[in-house]
């Protein structure tokens, strides 16, 4: 009898393959508008969705439509906002309740005072969260965290996480975890065995759901983590990408290519 997600004939398992974005497949910028996403990446992950049958997807702090501009005309499956949005892979959405949507809102009104006198924080709204950036203010953090806490003790639906040089306001229950086994329930993630490469603590959650469903976490960089293997930097994480096409195809996917630094 075959084990769960074994294939005969000793053929690799089938896998599914998930990734974070920001310090995952682009590099970190100064401000969220500022990352660059050269066309090979496009040209990279538009490859790896064919090489891995579709079941490959962005797990992302950021909202879809944000994934969508930096990677046209890629559409990918995507779950945005850490869980709150998601986009499966036949293009339908999961809905966020209205009420998510005018809560994170309402956070994001909120901080706006905090802003205007430290122009140098970045409210980024989004339809279910909202981030507080403090890149350009490292000073700022603890004045970040208190002010987002204090925005939260109207909304006790919104939970608090911290990110690079940010503080999130994301809907409690939902994270990067859940995201991942929605989609390992569906067509073509389901049966497979999921891969979760990420580089940030909101990732965490990924990794475990990754590892709870018999697949594997891989963290970029340093830190305390959950995930069972490391990967040192970005041109890796494309590498890696490659390497486990040529293994799901049996060493028959497409030559590797020029990796981006
Ligand atoms: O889950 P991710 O795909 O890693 O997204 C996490 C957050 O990424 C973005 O912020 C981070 O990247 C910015 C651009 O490099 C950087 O300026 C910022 O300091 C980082 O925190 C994005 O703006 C957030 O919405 C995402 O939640």
């Amino acid at each position: 009898m075959l084990e769960p997600n074994a294939r005969p004939g000793g053929t690799p398992p089938l896998l599914a393959v998930f990734t974070d974005f920001d310090g995952t497949l682009v590099e970190i910028a100064e401000t969220p508008d500022g990352v660059e996403v050269p066309a090979e990446v496009t040209d990279r992950l538009g490859r790896a969705l064919s090489q891995f049958d579709h079941a490959f997807a962005v797990i992302t702090g950021r909202d879809i439509a944000d994934i969508d501009r930096y990677l046209s005309p890629l559409q990918l499956p995507v779950a945005g906002v850490h869980g709150a949005q998601r986009r499966r892979a036949d293009g339908s959405f999961d809905t966020l309740d209205q009420s998510v949507s005018t809560a994170s809102d309402a956070i994001a009104l909120a901080l706006e005072p905090l802003v205007q006198a430290h122009p140098e924080l970045i409210v980024e709204p989004k339809d279910g969260s909202v981030a507080l950036h403090y890149r350009r203010a490292p000073e700022l953090e603890e004045t970040c965290r208190r002010a987002l806490e204090e925005a939260l003790l109207e909304h006790p639906g919104f939970t608090l996480i911290p990110g690079k040089m940010v503080y999130e306001a994301r809907p409690a229950g939902l994270d990067k975890g859940t995201a991942l086994r929605a989609f390992m329930q569906e067509e073509p993630f389901a049966g497979r065995v999921p891969v979760f490469i990420g580089d940030d603590r909101t990732d965490e959650d990924a990794f475990r759901a990754a590892q709870e469903l018999g697949g594997i976490g891989i963290k970029l960089g340093p830190g305390t983590t959950a995930a069972r293997m490391r990967i040192a930097d970005i041109a890796s994480v494309y590498a890696l990408l490659q390497g486990l096409a040529d293994i799901s195809a049996g060493g028959h996917s497409d030559a590797p290519e020029d990796v981006p630094h």
